[in-house]
């Protein structure tokens, strides 16, 4: 019935292949515009290497240059991405853009290629195999989005600072999505070649990046089946015109633009969110069991890190300068001093955030100076002083990032549907929800951090960092923002963790609150300690008072 329709059908599967070329990116949040280029590489070279006729007889050249295509799209893709991946957002774009357009003008020269003649291979591609490599895909992208790799995904895309700081490898997640990426274009550079049985030098032009990104911002790419909705909607678009027997060029690129527009404008998350939105709001649940296998924190008193001599500057700025600090196991170390002296400059060398000008020091067994995520793995967890939360996911999820440095990879397992994934996952999960219950906010698991108050969000960014089991967790002005019974409850919570064995290092400016939990107090001013010990000595100290004290003795009478 369908056999007037094959070419159609055949079109909108390849539509939706070069669509998730891009939804891969789109996930984590990069903006690659090259797969024009990977996927002519790969339609050029399985011309190059494929056989014409059927391996031992039976097996189709598309078959052979399927896998071709995804190692020459997805090799290209590595090699571009070492150094198109040190750029980001539009400037990524436009670098990936370059490499298209250089892959082309090289094809349009070189002789092997017959130049804009092209190169003609017999039409192999059945519209059968271009639904299977569809639905495999799909599948793919099914496994994907709830596992530890797509929320690692989707952490980048939120926010890269936040994502490293959970144990993110910021770098690896974004060169595993252009892979990713450049591989899925190749398999349609080939397909595409086996479909119409020519390829040319303009086969792979811009348009056909353009074509491939507005399907898949158009479909969504929160959502696995995206694409397939982006090209059925966009391919639907013609046929309709055909069939009410509208000629109009114009007519299909001026609604594609307007859909395209609306959709950024109203729907952010594409059509495939309208659809999510139909059901209702739910959260993984709680699986009721207690977080299992976790290491056992340090002996109280346990020296966990050491800075000597640490400083940092900013061109003029001496934000830091000549710290020693020793931080123990099982201590709240607090750290005080007035706007501008270094409080976060001196956290974020801690947590890998930012590399020391001078100085040395081990945090957890990890030298300064190397990434966060490497912190993050050695048991350090953190907040910040403005919340990064991941806005796009619920708040259950947020916690999920967190558990990234005391879980495995699960997506392999997960696409064999291995029972030892769904273990891993159920760990996860009730380390997360331990969190949530901790906090307070087991209510709230699914409601995105948007709709939370200020007070639960920094409580949700407290549960993210502790899901991860820190060692130490650095919290910086958690109680801003917050009321007086929010700020008791956070204190409360802060002497708890202490209680656990985990080292609280905090910045604050709430003084009283500071005295109630620190056992230790450091006093920073202009970059410098000026005073550090028992927190009511320190506080005393008549540096601290002129430097600090006394222009807080206001503040301090509100909290
Ligand atoms: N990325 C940066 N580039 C240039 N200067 C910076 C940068 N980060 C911090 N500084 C400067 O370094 C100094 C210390 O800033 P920092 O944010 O560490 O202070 P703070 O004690 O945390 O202050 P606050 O209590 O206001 O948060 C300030 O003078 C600040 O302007």
């Amino acid at each position: 019935m369908l056999a007037g329709y094959d070419t159609l059908i055949t079109n909108i599967a390849l539509a939706v292949i070069l669509a998730y070329s891009f939804h891969v990116v789109l996930m984590a949040g990069q903006l690659n515009l090259g797969q024009a280029g990977f996927a002519s590489l790969a339609a050029y070279t399985s011309t190059l290497v494929v056989p014409t006729e059927p391996l031992f007889g039976s097996l189709s050249p598309v078959l052979v240059g399927i896998p071709v295509g995804a190692a020459v799209g997805g090799a290209a893709a590595f090699l571009v991405g070492l150094p198109v991946l040190r750029l980001r957002g539009v400037f990524l774009a436009i670098g990936t853009i370059a490499f298209g357009e250089m892959v082309r003008v090289f094809m349009t020269n070189a002789e092997w290629t017959r130049g804009a003649l092209g190169l003609r291979v017999d039409k192999w591609l059945t519209v059968d195999l271009a639904w299977i490599v569809v639905a495999v895909l799909g599948y793919l992208f099914w496994r994907l989005g709830p596992s530890r790799t797509g929320r690692a995904f989707a952490a980048v895309r939120e926010d890269e600072l936040a994502a490293g700081s959970m144990g993110v490898d910021v770098v690896r997640t974004r060169m595993t999505s252009f892979v990713a990426s450049g591989a899925i274009a190749g398999v349609y550079g080939v397909m595409f070649l086996y479909f119409f049985g020519r390829i040319t030098p303009a086969t792979f032009d811009f348009s056909l990046t353009l074509g491939g990104l507005v399907t898949a911002v158009l479909g969504g790419y929160l959502v696995f089946f995206g694409p397939v909705l982006g090209a059925g909607f966009l391919t639907a678009v013609p046929e309709i015109q055909n069939a009410l027997g509208v000629e109009a060029g114009w007519i299909h690129p001026l609604i594609t633009g307007l859909l395209l527009l609306a959709v950024i404008l109203f729907l952010p998350g594409g059509l495939s969110t309208l659809v999510a939105r139909l059901r209702p709001a739910r959260v993984r649940p709680d699986p009721g069991t207690e977080p299992d296998g976790l290491a056992p924190l340090p002996e109280p008193g346990t020296p966990i890190a050491e800075l000597r001599g640490l400083g940092k500057s900013y061109g003029s700025v001496q934000a830091v300068r000549s710290v020693d600090l020793e931080i123990r196991a099982g201590e709240v170390l607090g750290v005080i001093g007035p706007n501008g002296a270094g409080k976060t400059t001196l956290v974020n060398m801690i947590s890998g955030l930012e590399t020391p000008s001078a100085g040395e020091g081990e945090v957890l067994g990890v030298r300064l100076g190397a990434p966060s995520h490497r912190f993050a793995k050695a048991g350090l967890s953190r907040t910040f002083q403005h919340s990064k939360l991941f806005d796009r996911l619920s708040a259950l999820d947020n916690v999920l990032v967190g558990t990234h440095p005391v879980t495995r990879s699960t997506y392999l397992r997960r696409l064999l549907w291995l029972p030892s994934a769904r273990r891993d996952e159920r760990r996860a999960l009730a380390l997360a929800w331990a969190q949530l219950r901790r906090v307070g906010l087991a209510d709230r698991a699914h409601l995105r951090p948007g709709a939370l108050s200020y007070g639960d969000q920094r409580r949700l960014e407290i549960a993210r960092a502790l899901a991860a089991h820190p060692t130490l967790l650095v919290l910086d002005e958690p109680a801003a923002g917050m009321n007086h019974v929010e700020a008791g409850e956070l204190a409360a919570l802060i002497k708890d963790l202490a209680e656990d064995g985990i080292a609280v290092l905090f910045i604050e400016h709430n003084v009283k609150m500071v005295l109630d939990t620190c056992t230790r107090l450091v006093v920073l001013n202009f970059g410098e300690v000026i005073a550090a010990g028992e927190p009511r000595e320190v506080a005393a100290d008549p540096k601290v008072v002129e430097a600090y004290l006394g222009a807080e003795d206001e503040e301090s009478e509100h909290v």
